[in-house]
């Protein structure tokens, strides 16, 4: 997979920009921690020759705490480090992960309906997280380790170039061993990865068809697919342990050579007397040392394949367009809105045509009934008026007294969205408290008026009895009938006070007592504003000015609703003859 090294810079220079300060200090940290790691073999250096030689306690002493406050020093900047860079990659990942589901959010529903919510939570977490080395550590400590690497054969070059030499030919030799072996099992984690996905998959689908299982006595088939699996995870466990082992063997046993040839040029420079006992030790040190730089550049280089992939994951989402274009226009009158669909089709990605040709015209202010079977494209028809897709053809505006046609396209849409407000039968409710819940996260909106809402959609009495009164954390649905859920949906449009509203009404059928609620809520909501309701009781038609019938995306009938009533030959007329359950179903 290619990368243009542009990539790498744009990403890292965009989301380490906002943090200088703490990467400037993280790199003199590390300089610092590998100058130290450099300077103390030589302290040991000049202890050990100095014992040798008989030099006084007291200058032996100084070196031995030296030594040790150095060794002390390293440690500390290095934890120092390791807290920055652990930082400096949670800053990063969060701004990037923020920056992607803004994006993602701002995405439109084609987006969304081909890309399912375990492939999105894999793109903001996984592999954002995988990232997380990438931001923190992979320039610094690449670069950092090859410094030390340098430093170290430098120091040895300088201290017999036959020394240098061999830990030269030995570094190189050792990259490529190592780099090789880490190949080897490199197939057989993917493997792995694999089979478990697999596994898991086909236990979690399981628990969901339990009852067909058992009544179907499928038991022993399912527990022979489980068996199945598990063999097969089995021979690739043992395959993929094999391997590491050797891998982990090959890498001991060449880790282990440097110092072997280290002592035995050593050993031999030492026979010829060419060295102190205390660069022998030095040599030693060194040559330990050496394995630190060698092995964290492999890893980085490493991580920095798996970091390719999600870079060029992140980057494939982050050039996703979405299809809805937004609009300039940024303000609309908050008077009812008129509503007119000139020669509307539209049909949704590779699918056949769901809407033809819809032509009607709702005057604001005015209460449109729309009824059909179902699929006879009823929320189509309502998500089009909210521009979760945009039509192929035809036109949809809204009328003001100052504009009797805007153009939806022409709208900004966070204010044709602040205008419009669709409660579908689908309530959303969040994990949080029941203000967040109404106010959607927005501080602006004060108590009272939250009350007050409340009281307007009848739920004053079931507010009083919660325990933590606003601050009550709704759990999802549990402990909210269908109708109390449905009522605060129904809140949260009196606090946005949308000039035109869409009711998707709940087919399911309500208490009395709720419905009652419902009607009385209605009665002041849906006051002054332009309403469509997709209807699914008689009482709820009752309310609609004019009516509008759907059938196969087409309109069959469509009129004021006492002129349909009044005509014996509507289709309206023969519906409510035969009652009407086909299209309030
Ligand atoms: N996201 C989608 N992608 C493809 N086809 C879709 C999508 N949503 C709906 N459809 C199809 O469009 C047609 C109209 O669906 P729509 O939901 O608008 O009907 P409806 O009248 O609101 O039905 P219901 O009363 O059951 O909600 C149906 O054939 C449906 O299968």
């Amino acid at each position: 997979m290619h990368i243009p090294l542009h990539a790498y810079i744009h990403l890292l220079r965009t989301y380490l920009a906002r943090q200088r300060p703490h990467v400037l200090l993280l790199t003199l940290l590390l300089l610092a921690t590998i100058g130290l790691q450099l300077l103390n073999p030589r302290i040991l250096q000049l202890l050990i020759n100095g014992a040798v030689s008989q030099v006084p306690l007291s200058s032996l002493s100084i070196l031995g705490l030296l030594f040790l406050f150095i060794g002390l020093v390293s440690q500390f900047c290095s934890v120092l480090a390791t807290y920055l860079s652990e930082n400096i990659a949670w800053q990063a990942t969060n701004n990037l992960r923020e920056d992607l589901a803004e994006h993602c959010l701002n995405l439109d529903m084609p987006f969304h309906n081909q890309h399912n919510p375990g492939e999105m939570i894999s793109r903001l977490d996984g592999d954002v997280t995988s990232l997380a080395n990438f931001f923190s550590q992979f320039v610094i400590r690449v670069v950092g380790n090859l410094l030390l690497l340098l430093g170290i054969l430098l120091i040895l070059f300088i201290l017999d170039w036959r020394l240098g030499l061999g830990l030269t030919v030995y570094t190189l030799l050792a990259f490529l061993v190592i780099q090789r072996t880490r190949n080897l099992a490199s197939a057989s984690h993917l493997a792995n990865k694999e089979e478990m996905a697999q596994f898991y998959g086909y236990i979690e689908e399981r628990p969901s068809c339990l009852e067909d299982i058992r009544a179907l006595g499928a038991t022993s088939y399912i527990l022979l697919g489980f068996y199945e699996r598990i063999r097969s995870w089995l021979h690739t466990i043992q395959r993929l342990g094999l391997l590491d082992g050797l891998r982990f063997g090959i890498t001991s046993l060449t880790l282990v050579g440097g110092t072997l040839l280290a002592l035995a040029l050593g050993a031999s420079l030492f026979g010829l007397k060419l060295t102190s006992a205390g660069t022998l030790v030095m040599l030693f040190y060194y040559a330990e040392l050496l394995q630190l730089p060698l092995l964290q550049i492999l890893d980085q280089l490493s991580d920095l394949q798996d970091a390719s992939a999600s870079i060029t994951r992140v980057q494939t989402l982050f050039n996703v367009i979405p299809q809805v274009i937004d609009g300039k226009l940024e303000t609309l009158p908050s008077s009812p809105l008129s509503l007119t669909f000139s020669d509307v089709s539209f049909a949704y990605e590779g699918h056949e045509p769901v809407l033809h040709n819809i032509n009607f015209a709702l005057p604001g202010g005015k209460i449109l009934g729309l009824l059909g079977r179902t699929g006879s494209g009823k929320t189509t028809l309502a998500r089009l008026l909210l521009r979760l897709y945009d039509p192929q053809s035809g036109t949809i505006s809204l009328g003001t007294p100052s504009t009797p046609t805007l153009d939806l396209r022409a709208l900004r849409l966070s204010t044709l969205r602040s205008s419009v407000a669709l409660v579908t039968q689908d309530i959303q409710l969040f994990h949080a408290s029941l203000r967040d819940n109404l106010t959607f996260f927005d501080p602006e909106i004060s108590d009272e008026r939250l009350l007050c809402a409340l009281r307007e959609t009848g739920l004053e009495e079931w507010y009083q009895h919660l325990s933590d009164g606003l601050d009550t954390v709704l759990q999802g649905y549990t402990g909210l009938s269908a109708g109390e859920a449905q009522l605060l949906a129904l809140t949260r449009v009196f606090l946005r006070d949308p000039s035109l509203v869409i009711l998707d009404e709940a087919s399911s059928r309500l208490d009395l007592p709720t419905e009652h609620k419902l009607e009385l809520a209605l009665d002041r909501l849906l006051v002054g504003r332009t309403v469509i309701i997709i209807a699914h009781r008689l009482t709820t038609l009752r309310r609609a000015d004019y009516l509008l019938i759907l059938e196969n995306g087409s309109i069959r009938e469509q009129g004021e609703r006492q002129s349909l009533l009044k005509r014996s030959d509507s289709y309206f007329s023969h519906l409510l003859s035969t009652g009407m359950e086909e299209v309030l179903a």
